[in-house]
């Protein structure tokens, strides 16, 4: 989409999000490609058409809200990280957004899964990627969850504490298992994205401290336990990262550490995992880049902090998650009410209230996070206004879009497209005021078939046991 910066521009509030222009688009009915699943296209009706299905047949046959995701877009994305880094371990990181379906895709792309719970193990299980292809994470791993992964032969367990350590040591001896590990470790660097979504910093849950020395410690404690096989360093920086100098500084700092490991104890740790974030476009003004330019970039680092500490190149792995299936996603939701409220300096904002809202994607109230919108079952010449998309909830911070620009004609029974939904929306939502979670559909080819069904009442209403 083309933008233009035109006087009246809205200042978005500092305080949400931190301070940046709003663009008038200049044509409200274009989509831009980088927001959207490939392929996706108005046809000549004007309706958005995704992976060949409508989005008002999606509607009609699915009821709103629903997530739509695209399936050749996701193995499209898939597939590029497998080209990109072809030497790689590429793992689906499934907190983004885990089906049965789902895990079946990145199975057949040939890409491995992270799983953080009980719950993501059955499922990607059920989903058949092999057990080999999981790592699993957690910084507060159940006994049971370990237990399960160890019977089930997941490929590695990440370890993230020192009470972890010994409880898996127990489970192996309990078990007659022995533990493939990485050490997860913070890494000290500050990666350029919400404070709530950035991993590497020292004051934070996940991991052990290269700076403190835990991590060192907890390296050569799995060296040295007889049940444990140490595959390497595990090093996440955050989520939604845009820019590749975070990850150089983790890539220098945990080849450093592995040159520590070496001298403690004479051996190369063989393998090396810089987790996932890498951003997505969310709004225009987003730019990623290229997976291929990202890869080249690491291949890079990686070359020369090799040579820096004099290490062999470790088999190298990583667990993008939001990349690959957050671009696939569109969330489709009916606008129920249009309000417009005035504003200081004679300007106005419409109020225009979905049918979803932050149950299903708790990003914007959680992060901060913006997305873009479009006008999904029809195209409009009116006029952009700037519109607030909210929700149904009883909460005043329960805002989808805080500032989009959309048609002045936007009315009851309209549908509204959020592209960039695939990702952390449908698996962080919660039923909050008893709604149901809309449900995930894959599309592929004009046809759409459920994966995740809606949740009903009768679902809610059954958890409630008491009088
Ligand atoms: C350990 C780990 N790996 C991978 C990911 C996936 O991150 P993203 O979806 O940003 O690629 C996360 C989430 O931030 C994570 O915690
Ligand atoms: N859930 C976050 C990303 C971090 C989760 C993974 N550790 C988001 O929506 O952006």
């Amino acid at each position: 989409m083309t933008h233009m910066h035109i006087a009246g521009s809205i200042h978005a509030d500092a305080a949400h999000g931190g301070p940046q222009w709003l663009e008038v688009p200049r044509d409200l009915n274009a989509l831009d490609p980088k927001l959207w699943p490939r392929g996706t296209v108005r046809d000549d009706q004007g309706r958005i058409v995704v992976a060949g299905a409508p989005l008002t047949d999606v509607a009609r046959e699915h009821g709103t809200p629903v997530y739509v995701i695209d399936e050749e877009d996701f193995r499209s994305r898939a597939r590029e990280f497998r080209t990109a880094f072809p030497t790689w371990d590429i793992y689906y990181a499934g907190k983004a957004l885990l089906t049965r379906r789902v895990a079946r895709w990145a199975a057949e792309e040939g890409l491995g899964l992270d799983v953080t719970t009980m719950g993501e193990m059955r499922i990607a299980l059920a989903g058949g990627m092999p057990a080999a292809r999981l790592g699993l994470h957690g910084n507060n791993k159940s006994d049971e969850e370990i237990r399960f992964a160890l019977e089930q032969g997941v490929g590695r367990i990440i370890v993230d504490s020192f009470d972890e350590i010994a409880r898996l040591e127990r489970a192996c001896v309990d078990g007659g298992h022995r533990a493939r590990v990485m050490v997860r470790v913070t890494t000290g660097v500050e990666a350029h994205t919400h404070e709530y979504i950035a991993t590497a910093h020292e004051d934070q849950k996940f991991g052990m401290s290269i700076t403190g020395g835990q991590a060192l410690t907890a390296l050569v404690r799995c060296h040295s336990s007889q049940y444990l096989d140490l595959a390497g360093i595990h090093s996440h920086i955050g989520s939604q990262i845009f820019d590749t100098h975070g990850f150089e500084v983790a890539i220098r700092r945990t080849m450093r550490l592995a040159s520590q490991f070496r001298t403690a104890t004479g051996v190369e740790l063989p393998e090396l995992d810089l987790g996932g974030g890498f951003g997505i476009a969310y709004t225009s003004a987003d730019t990623p880049e290229p997976t291929g330019d990202i890869a080249a970039a690491f291949e890079e680092m990686i070359d020369h902090e090799c040579r820096a500490f004099g290490l062999q190149r470790p088999h190298l792995s990583i667990e993008p998650g939001r990349a690959i299936c957050g671009p696939a996603g569109v969330a489709v939701y009916e606008v129920g009410t249009v309000k417009v409220v005035d504003l200081e300096g004679g300007r106005s904002r419409v109020y225009i209230s979905v049918d979803g809202g932050m149950s299903d994607n708790i990003r914007p109230a959680l992060y901060a996070a913006e997305y873009s919108a479009a006008l999904a079952n029809r195209t409009s010449d009116a006029e952009p206004v700037l519109s607030r998309v909210v929700g149904k909830h009883c909460e005043g911070g329960d805002i989808l879009i805080r500032d989009v620009f959309l048609p002045a004609d936007v009315t009851i029974g309209d549908l509204i497209a959020v592209p960039g939904s695939g990702a952390y929306a449908r698996s962080m939502a919660s039923n909050y005021n008893q709604i149901p979670k809309p449900p995930v559909v894959s599309a592929k080819d004009g046809a759409t078939s459920v994966m995740l069904r809606r949740e009903t009442l009768d679902d809610l209403m059954r958890l409630d046991v008491g009088e």
